[in-house]
């Protein structure tokens, strides 16, 4: 049997991390990100699939596959958190585990980004500890997985 697998989503604008406004969000890149996922998942022994798009139907879509496909998933919904009603729904829809994770502190930002449309049919979501923050929600998501005995990837 092959290692278990995480799908890691990332959303709109989250290709130009590290060039993007580097005061909020830092100048570590999505490629950063994506090895901070994989070596944490590695070490407790999962793989994981990166996916980014700038479209809300493409993340549906992926979100969607994680049925059957994935054990958990951690996602950064970027802008589409604070107005995504389709993606909730697939979230939602599927049973892997899903933990939110946003890079900087929506709460000390603008109000409209205090509410996430995911944040209640996710399995937690952390915020605001820049890319440290997908190492946390990896670990969530394990343990999510692993005490749920949630492992059919
Ligand atoms: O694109 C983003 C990034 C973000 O999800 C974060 O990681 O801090 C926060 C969102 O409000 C914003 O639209």
């Amino acid at each position: 049997m092959g290692k278990k697998r995480l799908f890691l989503i990332n959303g709109p604008n989250l290709n130009m991390l590290g060039k993007r406004e580097p005061d909020t969000y830092g100048h570590e890149t999505l490629e950063d990100v994506t090895k901070v996922v994989k070596d944490t998942a590695w070490e407790h022994g999962y793989e994981v699939e990166a996916f980014q798009s700038n479209h809300e139907g493409d993340l549906v879509d992926k979100v969607q596959l994680a049925e059957g496909e994935a054990a958990g998933i951690v996602i950064n919904p970027a802008a589409y958190t604070h107005t995504s009603i389709a993606l909730r729904d697939a979230v939602s829809a599927i049973n892997p585990p899903v933990v939110e994770i946003h890079i900087s502190n929506v709460h000390n930002r603008e109000s409209f980004r205090h509410t996430s449309m995911l944040a209640p049919v996710c399995a937690g979501q952390v915020v605001g500890f820049g890319i440290d923050g997908y190492r946390l929600a990896t670990l969530g998501v394990i343990q999510k997985i692993e005490r749920e005995g949630r492992n059919d990837s």
